[in-house]
């Protein structure tokens, strides 16, 4: 049996399960039988003629893991028959880091089960998946019959009832977010390209352009002021006139030198992704630290944006939802060079788009995504604002340009003495 299926499989009953419906979390455990009362029925009036599955992938390579859950999603939203339901769902053992493992939950009608459990059989083959077929039981309450399905053949199949958990404190995604979706030292940032190698020949020529260790030598001379915010609020704009009124140096992040294949990695899983955008806010500290000795810096975007947008993303739901305030997910990595100020730019809704129109650029999917989902706006709005490290100063963006540029330029020379 595969390792790290046996290892999972051997605290199962200790773990939750979580199943988003309609964005809202559903949790539920597994216990071995259940005593006394009849068992509940989470899953609501399921028919005896209904089926539910949970398909959880379980590799123990987590490039592998990370590379297969998105083929996952598009092999099933495929391949399975008209009338089946596919969802989210996650398991993980309550505030212990790292047990967060992502799948699906399917549910379909009798019928299909075994079109189903065919093609999840194949699926299995390519890489571990702990696969539960789940009804309702005789007398009361939900079965969950779970079966390992991997590339070994082996089956285990061992028998569950399914019953109401409560919501943990916070949000389990919390769980899995550090080194998974954001960075916290070059080192496992690195280690994630070095182990993509295989699968992404593009990873080497990234890890070529790094620097050789992180540690910036000496702190900048001159003030560092990062510019953030969400894409249209102003940044390009606001930093080339920064850059032309003090006489400064400007740098922007991820660097020049990794947009060869920054479209490439936007494409790649969020555990690849996020990597490739924090090796690119150590290449711009490198900068940085070269051009602080001669001169004041401006940065369009930098840490905020890297961590807002990851804890957003891998994040669901309202703002709630955001690890808490203080969360150690929300701090600056030991190892990256601090700017001497950050400045938010907000916008209202209505007028970024417009502008975002006016620029006429194409968005980002995440800018998409922004637009589409004012919940993953607001998740990220709020986590830039949560982020600790250099003092961050909101500023709106909403008068003209040259208003905007007066205002910051007030700011930065009374916080910076520039
Ligand atoms: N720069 C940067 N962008 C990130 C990061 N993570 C996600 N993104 C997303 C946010 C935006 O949708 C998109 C913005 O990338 P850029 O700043 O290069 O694009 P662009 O110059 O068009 O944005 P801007 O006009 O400056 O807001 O990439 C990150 O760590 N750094
Ligand atoms: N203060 C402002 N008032 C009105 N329009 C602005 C202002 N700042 C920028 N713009 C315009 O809005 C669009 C997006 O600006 P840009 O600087 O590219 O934003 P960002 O770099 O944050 O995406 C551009 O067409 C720009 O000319």
């Amino acid at each position: 049996m595969a390792k790290h299926a046996k290892s999972l499989l051997s605290r199962w009953s200790s773990r939750v399960f979580l199943v988003e419906v309609d964005e809202k979390p559903l949790y539920f455990r597994l216990q071995e039988r259940h005593r006394g009362e009849r068992a509940p029925r989470v899953f609501g009036r399921l028919r005896e003629e209904d089926r539910c599955y949970s398909v959880l992938v379980c590799s123990g390579d987590r490039i592998k893991a990370a590379k297969f859950y998105p083929e996952l999603r598009d092999k099933l939203a495929r391949d399975l028959p008209p009338g089946c339901d596919l969802t989210r769902m996650g398991s993980f053992l309550p505030r212990v880091r790292d047990s967060f493992i992502r799948g699906y939950f399917l549910k379909s009608s009798a019928e299909s089960s075994a079109h189903i459990e065919r093609l999840l059989r194949d699926l299995g083959r390519r890489e571990p998946l702990l696969v539960c077929s789940y009804a309702a039981a005789g007398g009361g309450g939900q079965r969950w019959t779970q079966r390992l399905w991997s590339p070994s053949e082996d089956e285990t199949v061992s028998d569950y009832f399914v019953v109401p958990s409560d919501e943990p404190e916070s949000h389990p995604s919390a769980l899995s977010m550090i080194n998974n979706d954001v960075f916290y030292s070059f080192e496992e940032a690195r280690d994630v390209f070095r182990k993509c190698g295989g699968i992404i020949p593009e990873a080497a020529s990234v890890l070529e352009m790094l620097p050789g260790s992180p540690e910036v030598c000496r702190k900048p001379n001159f003030p560092v002021i990062v510019i953030e915010g969400l894409d249209a609020t102003g940044k390009t704009t606001l930093t080339e006139s920064l850059r032309d009124s003090l006489g400064a140096a400007l740098l922007r992040s991820p660097p020049e030198c990794l947009s060869p294949w920054r479209a490439l990695f936007d494409q790649e899983p969020p555990l690849i992704r996020r990597a490739f955008y924090a090796l690119g806010n150590y290449i711009t500290a490198q900068q940085i630290a070269q051009e602080g000795m001669k001169t004041p810096v401006i940065v369009d975007r930098f840490w905020h944006s890297t961590a807002a947008y990851a804890i957003a993303t891998a994040t669901s739901g309202p703002v709630s939802n955001l690890p808490q305030r203080g969360s150690e997910v929300y701090s600056w990595p030991s190892d990256l060079l601090q700017p001497s100020f950050v400045l938010l730019l907000t916008l209202d809704a209505e007028e970024r788009k417009r502008r975002l129109k006016d620029r006429g650029l194409e968005k980002t999917d995440e800018e998409q995504q922004l637009d589409r989902n004012q919940l993953f706006r607001l998740r990220v709005e709020e986590a830039y604002r949560r982020i600790s490290g250099p003092p961050c100063v909101t500023v709106d963006a909403s008068p003209s340009a040259d208003k905007v540029l007066q205002q910051t330029l007030l700011l930065i020379r009374s916080n910076c003495h520039l």
